[in-house]
């Protein structure tokens, strides 16, 4: 039986689309696994059931398919999990029935998905494109368009996740319209090329909406980080360093000091969507 294998990584928010519509993410090495074969209906999780529903009703494909998922991403901790989980199935799904989507169309779909599945609010098109094509991307999901696309430089980054994580689809994004003007300062440290004061400036104020892990913020600082704040939405909190050593340091002291956290080092990356076809 031929399983198709889906290779995405995660990534991490620089502007979170739900002051104004318009969001931006960059692509980090954590990979998430999936392979998708026809099969019998198998057990998996509520989302992922209303993702294949989701193409089953627009596509008639008429099948009943497994799932199976191996991820280093850290779920619900705005690490672009359940945008690199929507779009590695959709994708699978494309290829196993042949649907033959153009690009713009595959990525559509997997926003639209994404709120039908209840993990997006704004449909995640900046999160869907960052797994797709890996690098920075900026995208407008009221109009579901990509605005810009940049290469990364390949940055070491340590990112705290919490155990306890925020589900993205969960959040009253009410009260973000009311910092709509100081998102627009975001957006400028965007156009200046400042993607980690774009980060930090989108963290605080998200921080400031919903409060936020502020010793992980300054665990980091104190241990050399030129950048640190929470994660968009969070609550993962990210750190940049300019300083090898501190930065090995600050990953080696980090577990003794932490509860129901852990961390990892990665990096930021320009790798996209790989697919391959496996045999059973
Ligand atoms: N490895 C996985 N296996 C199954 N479902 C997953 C996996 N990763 C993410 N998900 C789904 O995505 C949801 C997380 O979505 P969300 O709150 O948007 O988190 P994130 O900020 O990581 O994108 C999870 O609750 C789960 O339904
Ligand atoms: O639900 C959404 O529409 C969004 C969720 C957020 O991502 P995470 O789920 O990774 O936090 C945010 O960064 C993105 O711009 C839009």
């Amino acid at each position: 039986m031929e399983k198709i294998e889906v290779t995405v990584n995660g990534g991490l928010s620089v502007m979170s689309a739900f002051f104004n519509g318009r969001g931006a993410a960059v692509a980090m090495d954590l990979p998430m696994v999936t392979t998708v074969w026809e099969a019998g209906k198998s057990q998996t999780n509520t989302v992922i059931q209303k993702t294949l529903e989701f193409i089953d009703k627009r596509y008639r494909t008429g099948m009943d398919y497994s799932v199976s998922i191996k991820s280093m991403i850290p779920m619900e901790n705005g690490m672009k999990s359940s945008s690199a989980m929507t779009l590695s199935i959709i994708y699978a799904l494309s290829v196993i029935n042949k649907l033959n989507l153009e690009e713009k169309c595959l990525l559509r779909t997997v926003a639209e998905a994404s709120i039908y599945n209840g993990t997006s609010v704004t449909g995640a098109l900046d999160d869907i494109c960052a797994c797709y094509f890996g690098g920075f991307c900026l995208t407008d999901n009221t109009s579901m368009e990509i605005i810009e696309r940049r290469p990364v430089d390949n940055d070491p980054v340590l990112v705290s996740y919490s155990l306890n994580g925020r589900k993205s689809g969960d959040i009253d994004i009410s009260s973000f319209a009311l910092y709509r003007k100081r998102s627009l300062e975001i957006e400028r440290h965007i156009q200046r090329g400042d993607i980690y004061g774009a980060m930090v400036y989108n963290g605080t104020i998200i921080s400031a909406i919903n409060g936020a892990n502020m010793e992980k913020v300054s665990y980091f600082l104190k241990h050399g980080a030129t950048h640190s704040a929470q994660n968009g939405k969070g609550p993962a909190v990210f750190a940049i360093f300019a300083d090898l050593d501190e930065m090995d340091s600050a990953y080696r002291d980090f577990n003794e000091s932490s509860q129901g956290w852990g961390i990892i080092k990665s990096s930021l990356t320009n790798k996209g969507l790989t697919s391959r076809r496996v045999e059973a």
